[in-house]
């Protein structure tokens, strides 16, 4: 039977990146996406403005929305301090399944929980589930049209603090309309937008980063 693309950027980690070396396991798969499939990950070039913001904020708690194949989980991963953890959300088994195995090839399990269902049905049972309080870093790359409920939920569930950040992937392509409107305009926040490209190509995406002023 044909194998998926993941399967495929699976296979691609298992042949090309060094078991236990994370930024092998990066670069494996931004070498996959550029010389054989697109695949969207967040990619290099963006992904080295997440590592600036992930660097600087230093979290203890992160929250990924979307985690597709696990790029973007495995290089936020790797800059966490010892005790750090971040949850990923995925709503597809599938690609969570592939995720968990990226994620192993990096050697990052201890850091990373990858959660399979709905956001808004997990979001409401983070505090209780997984004991957080509240998210220092949450990275937004999940679908488009569910990035401004779902950051909505976030506050409404008390899991943002004075100072937690949001960043945001793809606002502008495919693009988020509401969801930057929102944060540009609302008091709760300020935002700030971080100009670079779709993954692997030369369109013009950015990233949105956005500090919850409580
Ligand atoms: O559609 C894009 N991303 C959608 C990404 C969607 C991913 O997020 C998961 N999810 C859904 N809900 C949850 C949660 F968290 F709620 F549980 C997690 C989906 O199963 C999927 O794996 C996209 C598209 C392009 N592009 O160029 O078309 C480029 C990009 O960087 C993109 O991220
Ligand atoms: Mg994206």
């Amino acid at each position: 039977t044909q194998s998926t693309r993941p399967q495929r950027l699976l296979h691609a980690v298992q042949k090309n990146a060094t078991r236990g070396d994370p930024r092998s396991v990066v670069k494996a798969i931004d070498n996959f996406c550029r010389q054989k499939e697109w695949a969207m990950n967040v990619g290099d070039e963006k992904g080295c403005i997440l590592d600036s913001v992930v660097s600087e904020v230093n979290p203890v708690t992160v929250l990924e929305l979307g985690t597709y194949c696990g790029y973007s989980t495995v290089r936020i991963a790797s800059l966490l301090p010892p005790r750090a953890k971040i949850i990923t959300l995925e709503f597809n088994p599938d690609y969570a399944k592939i995720a968990r195995q990226v994620i192993a090839w990096a050697g990052l399990e201890d850091k990373i929980q990858v959660v399979e269902g709905p956001s808004g049905e997990w979001i409401p049972k983070m505090k209780e589930q997984f004991g957080v309080k509240t998210f220092d870093l949450v990275f937004l790359d999940h679908w488009k049209d569910r990035y401004l409920p779902d950051t909505k939920l976030l506050e409404d569930c008390g899991l943002l603090r004075k100072g937690s950040i949001l960043l945001a992937d793809n606002v502008i392509c495919p693009g988020t309309p509401d969801y930057l409107e929102y944060v540009r305009n609302s008091p709760r926040y300020k935002s700030q937008y971080f100009k670079s490209h779709l993954e692997y190509t030369k369109a013009e995406d950015g990233l949105e980063k956005s500090v919850f002023l409580g």
